[in-house]
């Protein structure tokens, strides 16, 4: 499949903070993405990179091949739906059915029909301005407006942190629908990660500016494992492979590591009396991204 954007050697600091340390990976055309990351990661900030609207201090970023930012090209195939209460007050202070109409006359390949389809389903009081809505309400209308956009790159910044569950839940279903009948790049940030894991096709994890895992879900979730039983046994396992978590549980360890199994160790594994189970992606998020005094994580 063709790269729509690559970033390469990115890195952003901010005063003296790197904020994005040594950045490189590519995005495939028609693939739905997660962002992952702890607050503070760094996802929006590398967000904003891909959509153009802020400039990486060294390093490549590039939509299709052509350097991003300010590319008039990338500027019209890209959008960026983030949080509410940072939008423009400009913007805040029209109807639902001015933002459609406005949105309808800029974008290509909005479908209006779909849009408005979308603000019954949400029950959206469309006479009403952005900033009588509610929080929820509003993060709502602009998840309407980004799907209902069909950029060649839909980026959502958290934009369904307002919404209550049902909403997100209805804004997942139609997000899959409307992909599978329309393929694109979509990048959805998140940390709801047990919530939004069955959207994803590839994840991305940010930990401290740093990209920890670029990988496919289906490899991702295959790479992280339990292996339980008799302790020296797990800890001959476990030797072979990244050590994530230990848990003793009287005489019995449990210990979730990452890497490449493979059937031969599996059966070998199984042979010697361990359980070899899944972790969800969860579990495997948290214990990649903790900090040594994070007291949550056993
Ligand atoms: N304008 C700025 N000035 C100074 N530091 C900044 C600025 N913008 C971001 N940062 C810092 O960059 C780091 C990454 O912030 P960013 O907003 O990208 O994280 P995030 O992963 O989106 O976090 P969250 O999940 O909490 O929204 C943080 O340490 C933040 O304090």
């Amino acid at each position: 499949m063709k790269n729509k954007l690559s970033v390469s050697q990115l890195r952003l600091t901010i005063g003296k903070v790197a904020v994005l340390k040594d950045i490189s990976f590519s995005l495939e055309e028609g693939k739905i993405y997660g962002v992952l990351g702890r607050n503070g990661a760094g996802k929006t900030s590398l967000l904003s990179i891909l959509a153009g609207l802020r400039k990486e201090t060294e390093g490549f970023v590039s939509y299709e091949g052509q350097p991003l930012f300010e590319q008039a090209k990338a500027m019209e195939s890209i959008g960026f739906y983030y949080q509410v209460s940072e939008m423009h007050e400009s913007m805040n202070a029209q109807k639902i059915t001015e933002l459609i109409k406005q949105t309808d006359a800029f974008r290509p390949n909005f479908d209006k029909v779909y849009a408005e389809s979308l603000i019954k389903k949400f029950k959206l009081p469309v006479n009403k301005r952005l900033n009588q809505l509610s929080k929820g309400m509003q993060s709502t209308v602009w998840a309407v407006i980004g799907l209902a956009s069909r950029l060649p790159v839909t980026i959502f910044d958290e934009v369904y942190l307002g919404m209550d569950a049902p909403t997100r839940n209805t804004f997942y279903q139609e997000l899959l629908e409307d992909h599978a009948t329309h393929p694109r790049t979509i990048i959805l940030s998140t940390h709801l990660v047990s919530e939004m894991e069955h959207l994803f096709e590839h994840i991305l994890v940010l930990d401290q500016g740093q990209l920890l895992i670029d990988e496919t879900y289906e490899r991702l979730v295959e790479k992280g494992f339990k292996l339980t039983g008799n302790s020296e046994t797990v800890d001959y396992f476990s030797q072979r492979f990244e050590l994530l978590n230990v848990q003793m549980l009287g005489q019995t360890k449990s210990v979730a590591v990452y890497g490449e199994l493979g059937e031969e160790t599996r059966s070998e594994a199984v042979k010697a009396g361990l359980e070899v189970g899944r972790i969800s992606l969860q579990d495997l998020f948290i214990y990649m991204t903790k900090e040594e005094d994070d007291e949550s994580v056993n």
